[in-house]
């Protein structure tokens, strides 16, 4: 079976999308991604987001985003604004755009520059399987002791539509084997029955933070939206950052403005970009992929 693709990455983050606002999600979305994601053998991509027909009657469009390993994520911040570039070059021509997703709710996206979206994505919480440990009346769980890999470390939970741990280190935050291992180990410590996003963040100004992502079914990714956010969020809690201004998130493929508003809601603006389309043949599923 043949499938139309669209290649889009927003900060380096990379998906392959697939319009199906007329058919709806296939049956095989899951299965689609782990194979359509490989590296070297299919696309690539770090996950594969489908559009499908919008869940609202205000909705353009609404979004499901899959992992590289075919987990599905509540919420993709780099992969909606994508998902607005797309619809706005395919059909949907307007400034402001309407996202819906199953779990997370709508998100509205405004048009700030060619190739340029601004998100609103609603308000940092808890992150929800933090196992035994209790948030600041039911808020981001702060300065949380962890056993991973060999090491202590004080992390803090926070959930913007998809579970982040955020550590802050005073050096450049770990890359390569280095990043993979650590993050492997958080990410799957029992502490997060879930599975959970791992960001390492040093602050390099008062509005500004380095930061590394190891994403839960997908690995290290050269950035993560809602990780950002999360960032941001842990760094205005811990007194890092100020709120209700403008903090620079610099990742490996990319920098994302994000603001922690007052009321603990979260703007999130960078860019979005088809990088090529084509044509992909789907082959029966031979081998499952390893546990990233
Ligand atoms: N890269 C995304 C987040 C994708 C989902 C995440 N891996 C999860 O399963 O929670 C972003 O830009 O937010």
């Amino acid at each position: 079976m043949k499938l139309n693709f669209t290649k889009m990455q927003g900060a380096g983050n990379d998906y392959i999308y697939i319009d199906c606002r007329a058919a709806g999600l296939p049956p095989d979305a899951a299965a689609w991604a782990v194979q359509l994601s490989r590296r070297h053998f299919s696309v690539g991509a770090d996950g594969v987001i489908y559009l499908c027909p919008p869940l609202r009657a205000d909705g353009d469009a609404a979004m499901r985003m899959f992992n590289a390993d075919g987990s599905e994520g509540v919420m993709c911040g780099n992969g909606v604004r994508c998902a607005a570039e797309f619809l706005y070059t395919h059909g949907v021509r307007r400034d402001c755009i309407r996202i819906d997703t199953p779990s997370a709710g709508q998100r509205v996206l405004h048009r700030v520059g060619d190739g340029l979206w601004q998100v609103e994505m609603g308000r940092f919480t808890a992150a929800p399987d933090a196992v035994g440990a209790v948030g600041l009346g039911g808020g981001p769980l702060l300065d949380v002791p962890l056993c991973a890999g060999g090491r202590a470390w004080r992390v803090h939970c926070v959930a913007v539509g998809n579970p982040h741990c955020v550590l802050f280190t005073h050096e450049p935050p770990p890359a390569g084997a280095e990043l993979a291992a650590w993050g492997r180990a958080l990410g799957h410590h029992p502490a997060f029955p879930g599975g959970i996003n791992v960001e390492f963040a040093q602050p390099i100004s008062p509005t500004g933070l380095a930061v590394t992502v190891w994403e839960r079914g997908s690995g290290a990714t050269l950035a993560c939206g809602t990780g950002a956010c999360a960032v941001a969020a842990a760094a205005v809690l811990t007194g890092r950052c100020p709120r209700g201004a403008p903090i620079l998130v610099q990742l490996p493929g990319g920098t994302l403005e994000v603001c922690v508003q007052r009321d603990d809601t979260v703007l999130l603006t960078g860019d979005a970009a088809a990088t090529f389309s084509g044509t992909v043949l789907i082959q029966p599923c031979k081998a499952p992929r390893g546990v990233v």
